[in-house]
């Protein structure tokens, strides 16, 4: 079925009650996804089981275009390449262009993992034993080991890991603060090693470091595509990793992207996290498109946007640990289905992907939960909790944890009617000021929300977890027909910066708006 004629063909069956709907067990249990040891629930939502045969069927596509992926065609159209980050972490031979990319993918990460033990061993110690490491890079090459890196904390058995993105000199002082030059290992991580943030960056902290050591760029390492650039930065190749065009930066964490978290909890526990998403790959490549967790995500997710108009999702993990995957998932699910235009140039006919965003809870729950409870504009909450923390001493706060995520819900689906809330004030107070008081504590509730719940988050978890959201973004993007693996937007910000780049220096601008002039001349006298 053609993707729009059926989201058109859906939206008689939205608006429905969803406590109702949770009545009819074979419903719920169609909406509900196992894979390992994790369990995903949307049972919670609006999705009749009629539409959920829709969006299967509109899904049809999907299988073809995936194993198209999986086995390295040139599936990102517009750049000409194949999109292969499962390769990074996968064990079947892969062919490009006539060869199989594996034995470089399993050479690069014997590399890596070499260097790793070195660094953690102490035998890599050009001034001194490595106790600190800094990656220097953002976006792709930036979210995907910080998240990580915070989310496995308890796995950390090696030196400790900063991370430095933003060209804001703020990043790189505030970091460098604590850090002895000596002993700093810094990885400068850029696909491409032109992007400016990252470069001025790295040129910094071979300032810093070249005041106290007389080798600098012996304590940096590279992780980039382009090795002609790695060397005339002067770092020599023995501490370059390289990766192939077909790994793009948002997917890039499973290769040399990886390196700080690799140092960080070691090489077993990093091919245990490599190990969590090819399982996920597995299960996505295998398991029936009705049983399949990435699929039954993206169809979650294109009912809530597509079909329900629901402007944003909010990714709410009750783990503190994952406090970055949010911004993670915002790159990953925004820079990947964040278009306009169909695969082949067409104005595509309604909203691609929605505003992604999130906190951890229960953080959030005493900042922007009131908004998801009463605000006018329904929020659907993608909740994740495990059953463990990683803190026996403190199971009291998990149960609280767990508890307050099950709670939030509940209340989303729940909600408070007018009786409800008159009972609540009754009592307080009486005849006009009672109904005022009763109309301001009622909660509409039949608010939609999904549940993905793991025993504990560790490296094999956490995996499937990145590889779970990276297909669900596939799937999406192969039913909206877009290609999800440019990422054209971010050009022109990019080319006006270097145009700005005179201008705050003081050279004229005329040619500029009146807007972007007026703040200019604002900014410059103020540096006077
Ligand atoms: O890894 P790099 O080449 O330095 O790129 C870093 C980032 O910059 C770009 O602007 C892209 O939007 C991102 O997809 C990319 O991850």
């Amino acid at each position: 079925m053609e993707f729009w004629t059926g989201i058109e063909s859906l939206r008689s069956q939205t608006g429905g009650d969803i406590a109702d709907l949770l009545a009819d067990e074979a419903r719920n249990a169609r909406l509900r996804a196992r894979h390992g040891a994790m369990m995903f629930d949307a049972s919670k939502t609006s999705i009749p089981t009629a539409a959920l045969d829709t969006l299967l069927e509109m899904a049809a596509g999907v299988p073809a275009r995936r194993d198209a992926m999986f086995d390295g065609a040139a599936i990102n159209e517009t750049e000409g390449r194949a999109v292969l980050h499962t390769a990074l972490r996968g064990t079947r031979p892969v062919m490009v262009d006539g060869a199989d990319v594996m034995p470089e993918v399993q050479d690069t990460l014997a590399r890596m993992r070499d260097f790793a033990r070195a660094v953690r061993d102490g035998s890599f110690a050009p001034n001194g034993r490595i106790t600190d490491v800094v990656n220097i890079g953002i976006g792709g090459s930036d979210l995907g080991p910080a998240m990580a890196t915070i989310a496995l904390a308890p796995f950390h058995d090696g030196p400790r890991c900063h991370f430095v993105s933003n060209v804001d000199g703020a990043d790189w002082a505030d970091t460098a603060k604590g850090l002895d030059p000596k002993t700093t290992l810094v990885i400068v991580a850029s696909k491409t090693f032109t992007t400016i943030e990252t470069l001025t960056n790295a040129k910094t902290a071979k300032a810093w470091m070249g005041e106290a050591v007389a080798d600098p760029a012996a304590q940096f390492a590279a992780l980039s595509t382009a090795q002609d650039k790695t060397s005339a930065f002067g770092i020599d190749l023995s501490r370059v990793f390289g990766f192939a065009d077909w790994v793009g930066g948002r997917y890039s964490m499973w290769g040399p992207i990886g390196l700080s978290l690799m140092i960080a909890i070691g090489p077993d526990a990093f091919d245990a996290f490599l190990g969590g998403a090819r399982s996920m790959d597995d299960h996505f490549r295998t398991a029936d498109l009705a049983e399949n967790m990435p699929v039954l995500l993206a169809l979650i997710g294109i009912w809530h946007h597509q079909v329900c108009g629901y402007p944003t999702r909010a990714v709410l993990p009750y783990d503190n640990r994952l406090a970055r995957l949010p911004a993670y998932l915002q790159q990953l699910e925004m820079e990947s289905n964040g278009k306009g235009v169909t695969m082949d140039g067409a104005t595509l006919p309604g909203p691609a992907g929605p505003v992604v965003w999130g906190e951890p809870g229960t953080n959030g729950q005493h900042a922007f939960y009131q908004l998801i409870h009463q605000g006018r504009t329904p929020v659907p909450c993608e909740f994740m909790v495990a059953a463990k923390g990683h803190e026996p001493a403190l199971d009291n706060h998990h149960k609280l944890l767990m508890a307050n995520c099950l709670a939030q819900s509940e209340a989303l689906l729940r909600g408070r009617s007018l009786d409800e809330a008159r009972e609540k004030v009754a009592g307080k107070f009486e005849g006009a000021e009672l109904e005022r008081q009763a109309a301001h504590r009622v909660f509409e509730g039949n608010r939609p929300s999904t549940t993905l719940i793991y025993p504990q988050l560790d490296p094999a978890t956490l995996g499937a977890i990145v590889a779970l959201y990276e297909h669900r973004v596939f799937v999406e993007g192969v039913m909206l027909g877009i290609n999800s693996f440019d990422q054209w937007g971010v050009e022109l910000g990019k080319e006006l910066a270097t145009s700005l780049g005179p201008l705050v220096d003081g050279a004229d601008a005329s040619g500029k708006d009146a807007s972007t002039q007026a703040l200019l001349a604002q900014l410059l006298a103020w540096r006077d």
